[in-house]
């Protein structure tokens, strides 16, 4: 099945700068949205809680900063950009009630929209535009001249002109400098949730600590297990990022090839893909969206605890005084913030 890709020609920067814009949140996402679609033109205003320490952030950046209501108000398109957990309440209580007929709203991820957390009224648009990667890449892509590919989706098309503003929208940030890939927004939740569950984040995190683990309790030295685990999986990873998997395999010795070949499907086995299909029902069914908003509801008691045991991995505190060693990793992630 083929996908449809738009790049700049595509689109009409002009469509998104004659709207007025409300980021609202000012995060990874939120800060790399709002300054790109600043410094494209656009008219942009920063919603954010009286209390939140993302305000002094974007006022030193030069944006102008309001409570979420009186950004929603104010504006034409409403980008939510705050934590997917705290969508539902923000939107009952500061977006609903200044979402006019013929304004949009617009993701940044489908999660609250697929799982019908948030249900706009029939008269306004509804659209996604999702970088295909964390915000603080895109923006330094963004500066750089590039773009960060991003997916783009409309849920509801009021105007009949959801798609062409999502993709000036796109345009606006760096996205169709790359290309902007047409989905939905259900296509688009369900398989960021898989992948960053059962692969980037859950399945890479628990294949590091678990191979850290298996070293350290043979006795092989915390530092030696780190290297081997933990940084030389950059250095894998950016070879089959240039390449893919046979271009890793290409620039590895042939001893490394040949236990990857034969070791690898021992590790990932059948029962590894089953799980992941179990993971993935979860996430089509609903099941794992209402556990993640029950915990939520009921102030996060496993998450926190959960964190706080990741952080005190061993392989953290290693890490930690190995990388002071290291001076060419110094380039801190929220620079562009
Ligand atoms: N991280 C990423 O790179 C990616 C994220 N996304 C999606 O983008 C969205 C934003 O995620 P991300 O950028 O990671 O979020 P962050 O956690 O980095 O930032 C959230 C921002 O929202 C603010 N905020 C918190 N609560 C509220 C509220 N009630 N009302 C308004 N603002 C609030 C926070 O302020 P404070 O500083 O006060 O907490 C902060 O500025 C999510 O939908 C996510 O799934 C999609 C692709 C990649
Ligand atoms: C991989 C994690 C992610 O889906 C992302 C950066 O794309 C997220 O939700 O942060
Ligand atoms: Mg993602
Ligand atoms: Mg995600």
């Amino acid at each position: 099945m083929s996908v449809e890709v738009y790049y700049d020609d595509d689109a009409d920067l002009g469509l998104i700068q004659g709207r007025k814009v409300a980021v609202i949140g000012y995060g990874s996402q939120g800060h790399a949205h709002a300054l790109s679609l600043r410094d494209s033109g656009v008219d942009v205003v920063i919603g954010l809680p009286a209390g939140s320490k993302s305000r002094p952030k974007a006022e030193e950046q030069g944006l102008r900063v309001l409570t979420p209501a009186e950004a929603a108000a104010e504006a034409d398109v409403i980008m939510i950009l705050a934590p997917d957990t705290a969508q539902r309440a923000l939107y009952a209580e500061s977006i609903a009630p200044n979402l006019t007929p013929g304004k949009a709203i617009f993701f940044g991820h489908g999660f609250n929209i697929r799982y019908d957390l948030i249900k706009p009224p029939a008269d306004v648009d509804v659209a996604m535009v999702a970088p295909k990667g964390p915000g603080h890449l895109v923006r330094r892509q963004y500066v750089d001249g590039k773009g960060v590919p991003c997916l783009v989706a409309v849920e509801q098309d009021a105007s009949g002109n959801a798609f062409a503003l999502a993709l000036s929208y796109a345009k606006a940030i760096g996205g169709t400098r790359a290309g902007a890939i047409r989905t939905t927004f259900k296509e688009e939740t369900e398989t960021d949730l898989f992948g960053e569950q059962a692969v980037l984040c859950g399945g890479a995190s628990a294949l590091v600590q678990t191979g850290f683990e298996v070293l350290t309790e043979a006795g092989y030295a915390p530092e030696v297990a780190y290297f081997e685990c933990l940084h030389e999986l950059k250095l894998i990873v950016d070879l089959m990022y240039e390449g893919g998997i046979a271009r890793m395999r290409y620039s590895i010795s042939d001893t490394a090839e040949y236990g990857d070949l034969t070791r690898g499907p021992r590790v990932i086995d059948a029962r590894v893909k089953e799980e992941m299909r179990k993971i993935l029902s979860e996430i089509q069914s609903g099941e794992f969206a209402r556990e993640l908003v029950a915990e939520e509801e009921a102030g996060r008691p496993n998450f926190t605890k959960w964190r706080a045991e990741g952080a005190a991995h061993p392989i953290e505190e290693t890490g930690r005084k190995l990388r002071d060693m290291m001076s060419w990793v110094d380039r801190p992630i929220t620079e562009t913030a």
